[in-house]
């Protein structure tokens, strides 16, 4: 691998800690590789004894595939550790079950399951207000990224609403701990906590970490920084962008880069300032847009590439024209130079945008990848599969329990749980363990106590044989509960249900795949594999080398990617920058947004906006955004640009707005 000067001595400088301030592009990645095997090979660091954090999945496991293919012929197996803060923490619950109170058979409650479980509690009191079950539940997060237990929470709250929320805090955690239950907030909270409270505990875990080294170190939070000090790390190399952080939502402090400063007086700090990604345009524009926001540590990204073409901003008359221009922009381009589809990529602000991307490539018969969140996972027909799994795995839980013992249905109705639930109160015990009871009769009809004697031999059998073997279990609930027949009756056609059928066999495979270990995942046991999707719901079962489309993909998603030829749809007020940060003064983390996105582009970059967009079935006028005004005038080439401007400025007052109104009708007509 080809390093410069500087990457050079960043991998060198071993001993002490040490700031790597890398630009866009300037390679990040090939340092923090590199340094590791370098620390492996020169300085003799144990492999094990090497902690590299990534901020994405994804990215964990293109890091370990270089390292795996770099020492793929030395006799020492390299067992470095590289995860994601989450994965980490729950590396370290796993060690530390014992100080924790825990029994290794805990579940993991992923957000869906999370609100689900505070809507049981807060049903009698919100009502149907959704609104207040996302506050109650970003409450509680904030609360455990801030490393605030509920008695904390108690004593700090002042309002009404936040002493509300604190006690529905405290019910949620001893539901929690009730049920061996951890919420995904916990897979740092919990271990910050153990190191910090537990002196052998924290020795233990110092040992182990020999050399630290974290990605993306930008959009560390408070709890993320703490674990990183509990582990009080001689040795380490912090890699960060402050011009990328787009988390601050999740609580994400670029000003953790300003602490380290002075937690650390011996911190060597080390720019990366060569691009070796975009064009020298491309870079212009994106340098002198982010010079609007304020800087930490100044930087000047600079590259030897070509300057290359103007960037294109294409304005629409509405977002199905935005839609069709970006498809004809594509294949027109496709065809004229003979490129691949994947070396295209569409991104936008919020997932909402693809839908009419999707049905327009569709359309055009354009081939396309789609990464929004709405993944594999949550497909219906998977999730059901997850749940059983979870409850297998945990039958002490008694959510997972009333998840899966009507589906499909076993008869067994309200009135029956109810009477199971209160049984289960008076004795102590989960709904499972009541369903042993041979009193049962006594409270049930003769009927309700044979088919819930059944459904628990069942899972008896299955918990064994998920022990024995892993590989039959999938198949063995599909076989038992008749699932396909089930699907097949509640799809809506024979397509949903192929589907349907489709997914089942990739998620058994998927198993199977992560059962066995390959070439990006070690080997794991059935429930390490529950935890890790669990937190990874967004987990592709496509590699994106494999993949043949055009990328369709958020910007927060894009983070870390690079492609060819980049368009970034929706650059209106209220989109990007987006109304939510417009209305909390937070336009900087919109441009840091922006600014991530064209620096995923290495030649063409193309902007594009709509002059009018339906949003939940009402159409609004809107305005292109500010950032289109900030970036170098003589770089870009609009496209329209004399009805482009019209309509700008028409909008701008109102009397103006309504001729303008009334001139769009006349054109729509
Ligand atoms: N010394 C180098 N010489 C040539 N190419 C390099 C060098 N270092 C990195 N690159 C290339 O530059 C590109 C960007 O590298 P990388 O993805 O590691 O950057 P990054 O800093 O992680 O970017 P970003 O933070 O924007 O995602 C890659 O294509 C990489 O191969």
């Amino acid at each position: 691998m080809y390093l410069n000067i500087t990457q050079k001595k960043i991998i060198k400088y071993s001993h002490g800690p040490c700031l790597v301030l890398a630009g866009a592009g300037s390679g990040k990645t090939r340092v923090v590789i590199s340094k590791i095997i370098y620390l492996i090979n020169v300085c003799k660091v144990k492999s094990e004894n090497i902690v590299a954090i990534t901020f994405t999945n994804k990215s964990a496991q293109e890091m370990q595939l270089q390292l795996i293919k770099h020492f793929k012929n030395c006799n020492n197996k390299i067992k470095v550790n590289i995860s994601t803060f989450h994965s980490f923490g729950l590396r370290i619950i796993k060690s530390e079950l014992f100080h924790l109170n825990l029994k290794a058979n805990f579940s993991l409650l992923n957000q869906e399951d999370k609100l689900f479980l505070l809507k049981t509690f807060t049903k009698s009191v919100f009502k149907k207000n959704n609104d207040l079950l996302l506050k109650l539940s970003s409450k509680i997060s904030y609360w455990k990224n801030k490393l605030i237990d509920p008695l904390n929470a108690k004593l700090k709250s002042i309002t009404n609403l936040d002493k509300t929320f604190a006690m529905y805090y405290d019910l949620y955690q001893f539901h929690l701990n009730n049920f061996n239950k951890l919420d995904l907030d916990d897979l740092i909270f919990i271990p910050t906590l153990l190191l910090k409270n537990n002196a052998s505990a924290r020795l233990r875990w110092q040992k182990k970490v020999d050399y630290l080294l974290v990605d993306e170190y930008q959009d560390t939070n408070v709890i993320q920084y703490n674990l990183i000090k509990m582990l009080n790390p001689k040795n380490f190399t912090l890699v960060g962008d402050d011009d990328q952080s787009i988390y601050s939502w999740r609580g994400a402090e670029p000003k953790n880069l300003l602490f380290l400063k002075i937690d650390y007086p011996h911190l060597k700090i080390f720019k990366l300032e060569q691009n070796y990604r975009s064009s020298g345009r491309i870079l212009k524009a994106s340098n002198k847009l982010i010079a609007n926001n304020l800087h930490i540590y100044k930087k000047s990204l600079i590259t030897q590439l070509k300057y290359g073409s103007k960037i294109k901003i294409l304005q629409n008359i509405n977002e199905e024209y935005e839609a069709k221009n970006i498809a004809k922009e594509i294949v027109s381009h496709y065809k004229k130079f003979n490129t691949q589809f994947s070396d295209y990529a569409v991104l936008y602000r919020s997932n909402q945008q693809s839908k009419i991307l999707e049905s327009i490539f569709i359309k055009n018969h354009i081939p396309y990848n789609i990464n929004n969140r709405t993944q594999f996972l949550k497909f219906f027909e998977i999730k059901i599969l997850m749940n059983y799994l979870k409850f297998i795995l945990n039958p002490n839980d008694n959510f997972y329990f009333l998840k899966v013992i009507n589906v499909p249905g076993r008869k067994i109705g309200i009135s029956t749980i109810k009477k199971l639930k209160s049984w289960a109160i008076k004795n102590n015990i989960s709904l499972y363990k009541t369903c042993y009871n041979d009193n049962l009769e006594k409270i049930l009809s003769k009927n309700k106590v044979k088919s819930l004697k059944k459904f628990i031999k069942w899972i008896k059998e299955s918990i064994v044989l998920s022990d024995v073997q892993p590989m039959q279990i999938i198949s063995h609930i599909i076989k038992n509960i008749n699932y396909k027949n089930w699907l097949k009756e509640s799809s809506k056609d024979l397509v949903e249900f192929k589907k349907n059928v489709k997914n089942i066999s990739i998620f058994v495979n998927l198993i199977n795949e992560l059962l066995i270990g390959n070439s990006q995942h070690p080997q794991m046991t059935l429930s390490e594999i529950v935890s890790y999707l669990t937190l990874y719901e967004d987990v592709n079962v496509n590699r994106r080398s494999h993949l043949k489309g055009v990328f369709l993909m958020t910007l927060h998603a894009s983070k870390g990617l690079e492609f060819p030829f980049v368009f970034i749809a929706g650059l209106e007020e209220g989109i990007l920058p987006h109304y939510s940060s417009i209305s909390q003064n937070n336009i900087e983390e919109e441009r840091r947004l922006m600014y991530v996105g064209m620096t995923r582009a290495k030649k063409e970059l193309t902007l594009t906006f709509a002059n009018k967009r339906s949003n939940y079935g009402l159409t609004t006028l809107s305005k292109y955004s500010r950032f289109l005004l900030e970036l170098p005038q003589e770089d870009l080439v609009w496209i329209n640009q004399k009805n482009n401007f019209n309509s700008n400025i028409l909008l701008n007052n109102s009397i103006n707005r309504i001729k303008f109104l009334k001139k769009m009708l006349k054109l729509s007509k």
